[in-house]
């Protein structure tokens, strides 16, 4: 699982409690925005960071969102039906 240094601490990365705009990124199964672990100031591969980047050219006001690439089935009792609209929708998000 991705995780981020913040000082002394190693945080498992969850944006429930902290992070910035990113976290209300919706997910669509036909993104424009991809995520990627990019190395800043060190080589170890323990220590991403977790950028995203446009796959597409993105309007002003353009809704940006990345595949979630959740596995349906995961999380026990929890089921969300994916609200994306693209014409290659999978369903489901979990
Ligand atoms: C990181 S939050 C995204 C921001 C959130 N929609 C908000 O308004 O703060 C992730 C949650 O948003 C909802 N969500 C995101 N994309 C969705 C989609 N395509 N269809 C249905 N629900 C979605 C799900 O409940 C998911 O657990």
């Amino acid at each position: 699982m991705a995780k981020y240094f913040d000082g002394d601490d190693l945080f498992i990365i969850d944006a429930k409690t902290k992070g910035n705009i990113g976290r209300f990124m919706n997910h669509s199964c036909n993104p424009n925005v991809m995520v990627q672990h990019v190395l800043v100031d060190t080589h170890d591969l323990r220590l991403p960071w977790v950028a995203f980047f446009t796959k597409t050219r993105v309007m002003a006001g353009e809704e940006m969102c990345w595949d979630y690439n959740y596995e349906v089935g995961m999380v026990k009792g929890r089921r969300i039906d994916c609200k994306c609209h693209a014409p290659n929708c999978r369903g489901r998000l979990l």
